[in-house]
């Protein structure tokens, strides 16, 4: 990441906003601001695929995992102001292609902290999962609060994006993605 050239624009931002960048209190921010994106950007340059290596094991393990309530940050792309929420996966594994399941919560990491939208980030954990694992089936639900909807536009604090990614033998069976989406929404 150029941390010399978001230094820059930044400073440019506090000039354009009408603040003076060489005030005490801003002199830093700019550096800060830097490292701060290095950090909630990084993964821009990370393949969130190499987190999930596959656990060949030896029983037979075919039924659903759920790993629920992951919570994230990410930025909108539109107005790189945040937006956060819950990520729900959940998976049905096949011929005992498991994964560890922080592994999950790791892709999820690695997607959001890119500018995205939660359509793109909800479909590109659950097609990562597909493409790694090779599973029966994989939903994807997230749930977001997104800045740009309540501090500012249109002003809507409290209201929630849900998206779902459902893929696999879950398009198919019905009652199978009934019984996820419903524990899912269990406790809400
Ligand atoms: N589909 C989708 N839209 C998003 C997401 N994040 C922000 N948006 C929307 O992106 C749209 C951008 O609309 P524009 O009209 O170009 O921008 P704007 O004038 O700032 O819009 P307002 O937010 O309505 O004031 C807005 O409707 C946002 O609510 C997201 O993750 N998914
Ligand atoms: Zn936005």
């Amino acid at each position: 990441m150029d941390k010399d050239r978001i230094e820059k624009a930044v400073r440019e931002i506090l000039i354009g906003v009408g603040e003076d960048p060489d005030r005490e209190g801003l002199t830093d921010t700019p550096k800060r601001i830097a490292r701060m994106y290095e950090e909630i950007f990084s993964g821009i340059v990370e393949n969130a695929e190499d987190h999930l290596q596959v656990y060949f094991q030896d029983e037979k393990y075919e039924e659903l995992v759920l790993v629920k309530d992951i919570p994230f940050y990410s930025m909108c792309e539109h107005h790189l102001v945040p937006f956060f929420g819950v990520a729900h996966v959940a998976y049905i594994p096949k011929s005992g292609r498991l994964t560890g399941l922080s592994k999950l919560a790791r892709v999820v990491e690695t997607v959001s902290k890119r500018p995205q939208l939660q359509e793109r980030l909800t479909a590109e954990v659950a097609d990562i999962i597909m493409k790694k694992l090779q599973p029966y089936g994989a939903i994807v639900v997230i749930e977001a609060e997104h800045m740009c909807m309540t501090m500012r536009g249109v002003k809507k604090p409290g209201s929630k994006t849900v998206t779902s990614a459902i893929r696999g033998i879950f398009n198919k069976d019905s009652k199978s993605r009934a019984e996820v989406l419903s524990m899912i929404n269990k406790g809400h």
